[in-house]
């Protein structure tokens, strides 16, 4: 079998900030491959964002702790290298878009990152208008940035991330400040970036969305990594989230949960996903003939 070699590999990672007595990553692992979407979750606090700066590198070379284990991102060990080296492979969207736009317009913004690596002016255009089809921010290149929403803020982050062409994309909770439309728009961004073999990291609380589009998920408790399935796995017994009264599961998981308990299903119908999913509420339902259920 063809060996594939991860993206990210993280051995045994521990982290305590410095000054502070608490241990905030205790002993992480995980691989993740090329052009996996992984999701991460966790309750506030858990360290999804300081996990994230340990991807970006920032972590320990910006942020100051005491860091035990390894990462490896692209082959490189993220001590040994500098983040700006980091940087060129590796893109980071914030959990708060404001911090990161600098430019007056969309424009500006976005021409800021390659212009510094002194890439030529036509090149830079180039790579922008399609980025800004891709968040769909077509005909917004002279908008002034304090004039946009909170989603199109949030896209114009990815995008500017986007402009280093990273192989690699963190995304801390990027639909934190947005309403459902803005949400589906964020998550449409994300999934096409998928399809274009980015590998991407995404923290965030939305698990319905990100049970969608993620190839696994992550869950964080207390610095560790609890669990690390496929969304399918995850939710086919979704017990071990019911009782977390921070996750709240995707609705047709918990509602086929909600039947199976009351042996309103049979096993074999009880699929966590999707059309299965619906296919067999609607058989409960009535409204399809040719599936049967079980009723006491
Ligand atoms: N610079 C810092 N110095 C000391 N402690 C910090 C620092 N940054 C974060 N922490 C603490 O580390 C813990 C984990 O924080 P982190 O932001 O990684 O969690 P999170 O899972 O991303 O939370 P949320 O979902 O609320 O964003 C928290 O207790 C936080 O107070």
């Amino acid at each position: 079998m063809e060996h594939i070699e991860p993206v990210i590999s993280v051995k045994g990672l521990s982290f305590r900030y410095r000054m502070s007595e608490t241990v905030i990553l205790n002993d992480i692992s995980f691989d993740i491959f090329p052009g996996e979407l992984v999701g991460i979750v966790g309750a506030s606090g858990s360290g999804k964002s300081t996990l994230c700066l340990c991807l970006k590198g920032l972590i320990p070379h910006a942020i100051h702790g005491e860091m035990n284990g390894d990462i490896w991102v692209l082959g490189q060990n993220t001590r040994e290298v500098p983040t700006e080296k980091l940087a060129v492979d590796v893109g980071m969207v914030f959990q708060d878009p404001e911090s990161q736009i600098i430019g007056l317009t969309v424009i500006e913004d976005l021409a800021f990152g390659p212009e510094n690596l002194e890439h030529p002016p036509e090149e830079i255009l180039n790579r922008m208008l399609p980025i800004l089809d891709k968040v769909k921010l077509q005909g917004f290149l002279n908008r002034e940035t304090y004039k946009m929403s909170g989603g199109q803020k949030q896209r114009l982050a990815i995008a500017n991330a986007l402009m280093m062409q990273p192989k690699v994309l963190i995304l801390d909770e990027p639909t934190s400040e947005l309403d459902p439309i803005g949400k589906e728009e964020v998550y449409s961004t994300i999934l096409e970036l998928k399809k274009n073999g980015v590998t991407v990291v995404l923290v965030d609380h939305a698990i319905e969305e990100m049970a969608e589009i993620a190839d696994r998920i992550l869950v964080i408790e207390e610095g560790k990594l609890k669990y690390d399935d496929t969304p399918k796995n995850h939710f086919q017994s979704p017990e071990k989230f019911l009782e977390k009264g921070w996750l709240r599961i995707p609705q047709i998981a918990e509602a086929l949960h909600a039947l199976k308990g009351k042996d309103l299903l049979s096993e074999k119908y009880v699929t966590p996903f999707e059309e299965e999913a619906i296919s067999t509420l609607s058989a409960w339902l009535g409204r399809e003939s040719n599936v049967q259920f079980t009723v006491d």
